[in-house]
């Protein structure tokens, strides 16, 4: 504590044990939702965060608060995220060891949580698994559960019910993606992970109340526990896969990301280049921690704004027509030619950026100017508050405007090239971004070709942080078969 304010940062006085937590807390409660379609802001900072808002306009957009008895260095300054991370390489981020415990059954040791050399290693064999020709094989496995749930929507419309929570339907459909994609569905040893997979994120998104608090893990211990139980159980399921997978080897892996990971690893538990049997377990759950709420967020966000922009609804239904057609089967190589739909996720992903933070750990002292982060020192970069920021923006920040993509396709007239951030920065930054582009317009592609989307009296506004930027009151919206 002293170190860090000898070198000069501010911030909010924190208490022992909590450290700002009743602060954050306390601001969180304010009823922050809106009924109805008519008072929707998308000046979301300040009630996505309001305990930051509050503290950026006493201290500044760089000050320190703390998590229980962990120091974060909040950053929603583009300029000082600059120079900060100019000199450090990927595998040199730490990222903080509060979050990694507690995050420990989602990710274990996959490639969010891995530092070093170790992380070199990791990235150095996934990355491949993501390249285009292997995309292309997945287009298929989003086909068939985007249909199911199509056809679904459906029948509840013609039994007058065309009142659909969108953002339920959406994340089952993409934990339905994101597992076939990952280690497949086809026998029921998939499916099992998969439905366990989903217990155990409702489980911990019930006890991360707590994050930093010593002794905070006695507090939850019933969900702790039951945490555990699950991880040991996916564990097992995904370890039985491999070793399945292991005695029918062949040399042609299955077109999955673990068939590619165990083509890169060879499967024989050896450390070096490849994989451990071990990682890629670890692996196939950050796949599927990281890789498909965040993907279900950017869509139900994108239907939320299309209807309330049918003018955009329209113009992407008329772009669908030309580049794609009516054809069933979806062709991968034209997904590239959607423009349009393209500047919609952008814009989609820089006012409601599913991911709102992202979180590094120094592993040494870092130089900026004549201040000193001291090795250590936990980060928080504030992706909502630079994506809301009218310095960076302009006076439209806060509205939904597509084409600001048109002129400017990698940063949307950003005034700072570290300004828009939905993906993370660096050698970090999302490994799985092209997988989540594919499956953004192939899914939206299917949604728009047959239903129309309109604002429900229904919907209550409330953008919230639980672990990612979520519809508190989920999305309801009047869905009607074209
Ligand atoms: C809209 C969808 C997505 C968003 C907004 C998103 C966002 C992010 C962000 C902000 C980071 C942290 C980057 C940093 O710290 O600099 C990240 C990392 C990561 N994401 Fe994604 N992500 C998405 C989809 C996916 C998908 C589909 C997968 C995998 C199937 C995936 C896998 C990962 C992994 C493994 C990392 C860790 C990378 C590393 O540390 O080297 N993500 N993502």
């Amino acid at each position: 504590y002293c170190k860090i304010k000898k070198n000069g940062f501010g911030g909010p006085t924190p208490s022992f044990p909590l450290g700002n937590i009743t602060e954050m807390k306390n601001s969180n409660n304010v009823n922050d939702s809106s009924s109805g379609f008519s008072g929707i802001s998308h000046d979301i900072h300040s009630t996505a965060f309001p305990y930051f808002a509050k503290w950026q306009m006493i201290h500044g957009k760089v000050f320190i608060y703390w998590l229980g008895t962990e120091p974060f260095l909040y950053i929603a300054e583009p300029e000082f995220l600059k120079k900060m991370s100019s000199g450090v390489l990927g595998k040199s981020w730490g990222k903080p060891m509060v979050f990694k415990r507690d995050r420990m059954p989602m990710f274990g040791s996959g490639l969010v949580m891995v530092e070093g050399d170790d992380w070199v290693r990791h990235r150095h064999v996934i990355t491949p698994a993501f390249s285009p020709t292997n995309l292309k094989a997945m287009a298929n496995s989003m086909v068939e559960p985007t249909t199911m749930m199509l056809n679904k929507w459906a029948t509840l419309i013609s039994s007058g019910q065309p009142e659909i929570d969108v953002e339920r339907e959406i994340t089952t459909t993409a934990g339905e993606i994101i597992a076939r994609t990952s280690f497949g569905l086809s026998n029921h040893k998939g499916r099992k992970v998969y439905e366990t997979l989903r217990a155990m994120q409702i489980t911990l998104f019930n006890s991360n109340r707590y994050v930093g608090v010593p002794f905070s893990k006695w507090l939850c211990l019933k969900k702790t526990l039951e945490a555990r139980k699950l991880g040991k159980e996916i564990d097992q399921l995904l370890l039985s896969i491999i070793d399945a997978r292991t005695k029918s080897w062949d040399g042609t892996p299955q077109k999955d990301l673990l068939g590619l990971l165990m083509e890169g690893s060879h499967v024989d538990g050896r450390a070096g280049k490849s994989l451990t049997i071990r990682e890629l377990v670890d692996e196939c759950k950050t796949f599927f921690f990281a890789g498909h709420e965040t993907t279900a967020l950017a869509l139900t966000w994108t239907l939320l704004l299309l209807a309330l922009h049918p003018q955009w609804q329209h113009q992407l239904r008329e772009e669908i027509g030309q580049v794609i057609g009516d054809d069933d089967e979806i062709v991968y190589a034209r997904l590239s030619n959607l423009k349009k739909m393209e500047w919609v996720m952008k814009e989609v992903l820089r006012i409601y950026s599913p991911a709102p933070n992202a979180q590094r750990q120094a592993r040494e002292d870092i130089k900026v100017d004549d201040l000193i982060i001291p090795n250590g020192t936990n980060i928080w970069i504030d992706v909502v508050g630079m994506h809301h920021d009218p310095a960076l923006w302009g006076a439209d920040v806060n509205e939904f405007r597509p084409e600001r993509f048109k002129d400017d396709n990698l940063y949307g007239g950003c005034k700072h090239k570290m300004g828009f951030l939905p993906f993370g920065f660096g050698g970090r930054m999302c490994v799985g971004r092209n997988l989540t582009m594919m499956e953004y317009k192939v899914v939206l592609t299917l949604m728009l070709r047959k239903f129309s989307f309109s604002t429900s009296p229904n919907y209550r506004h409330s953008p919230s942080i639980l672990l990612s930027l979520r519809p508190r009151h989920g999305l309801p919206l009047i869905v009607q078969p074209l």
